[in-house]
């Protein structure tokens, strides 16, 4: 028996950081919206131990080892629930490795849900939750998806309402950026300035809510944008193209260094497409929309 289970990619619409706390992290106020670009996580009880095994397009970029964020958690809930982690774990990986998409995060929770189904551990959400938090900060929200507030170092959630369907293009850059060395930045253009508590913007939680395009435009930020773009100055190439061909907004996704385009419709979605894809600005251009549904078990 095999269990298959579909999670989203992320964007960060709103990305407030505040100063580097003593355990390295930083405080954030994080509000996240699932789009629809997946990986699906596939587990099967294997009878040579716990294995790994990727495809798609950056595959090769994808560690096979027990660092992959879905070893770690098959191991994790083995652990604390008694099982054996022997099973072979297939990530079919359509999310950009290392762009801020949160696709590593994915992994991590598409295979703990699928592990969990498996098992029949009888976990409950919040047990799942706690596995995920221990994960890594963005994989709590790959398991619940929709749109919702991390607070914290991101993994404390409150869900969200969303009004409507938002449109969006991506530009995949032509190498990743580590996360670690984004935040460090952060610190370091920040060093000698006060950085204030991270705060949720109400105008951008409502503009969510009543599915506002516009007003969503106007309120997006991410405070790690700056140090992005320090660390790959390139990327306000990409921002200005899709600016220009008519993106409600343009910004840096995360961590990046994928940029994400608002648009009003999937008509608009195609025009920024078109005109990110002839620049030679970025390494590929894709679509999608959101809000999109967390981890979902789709086959077993
Ligand atoms: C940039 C975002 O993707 C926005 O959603 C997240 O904040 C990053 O989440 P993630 O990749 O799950 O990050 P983690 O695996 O928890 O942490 C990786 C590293 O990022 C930095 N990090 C991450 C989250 C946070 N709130 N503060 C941090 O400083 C730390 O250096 C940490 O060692
Ligand atoms: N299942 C996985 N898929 C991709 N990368 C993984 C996975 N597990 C571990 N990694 C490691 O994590 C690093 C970051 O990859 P990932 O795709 O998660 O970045 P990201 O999308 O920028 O993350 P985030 O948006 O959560 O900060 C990779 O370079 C890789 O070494």
């Amino acid at each position: 028996m095999s269990v298959t289970v579909r999670v989203p990619a992320k964007v960060n619409v709103q990305l407030a950081v505040g100063a580097a706390r003593p355990d390295g992290f930083h405080d954030l106020a994080n509000v996240f919206l699932a789009v629809g670009l997946y990986d699906e996580v596939t587990v099967t009880p294997s009878a040579d131990g716990l294995r790994i095994t990727c495809e798609g397009p950056d595959a090769g970029q994808v560690p096979l080892d027990r660092t992959n964020l879905a070893a770690r958690a098959a191991l994790l809930l083995a652990d604390r629930y008694g099982r054996s982690a022997d099973v072979h774990i297939h990530i079919a990986k359509d999310i950009p490795v290392a762009g801020g998409m949160a696709g590593g995060s994915a992994d991590g929770a598409g295979a703990l849900l699928a592990c969990d189904t498996l098992w029949e551990t009888d976990a409950s959400r919040e047990e799942l939750l706690d596995i995920c938090a221990e994960l890594g900060s963005d994989v709590p929200f790959s398991l619940v998806g929709g749109a919702a507030l991390g607070t914290g170092r991101g993994e404390r959630l409150t869900p969200l309402e969303t009004g409507g369907t938002f449109h969006w293009v991506f530009a995949m850059a032509s190498r990743g950026l580590s996360t670690p060395a984004v935040f460090r930045e952060f610190d370091r253009l920040a060093e000698g300035r006060h950085v204030p508590e991270p705060v949720a913007s109400q105008e951008l939680i409502a503009a969510l809510a009543k599915g506002d395009a516009d007003t969503l435009a106007a309120t997006v930020t991410n405070d790690l944008q700056p140090a992005a773009l320090s660390l790959f100055p390139e990327l306000a190439g990409t921002l200005a193209t899709g600016r220009e061909a008519g993106a409600l907004a343009a910004l840096v996704s995360g961590s990046g260094p994928t940029t994400a385009f608002l648009v009003r419709d999937p008509e608009s979605a195609a025009a920024v497409q078109r005109a990110l894809a002839a620049s030679g600005t970025c390494r590929s251009v894709r679509t999608a929309s959101g809000p999109a549904p967390g981890a979902t078990v789709t086959g077993r």
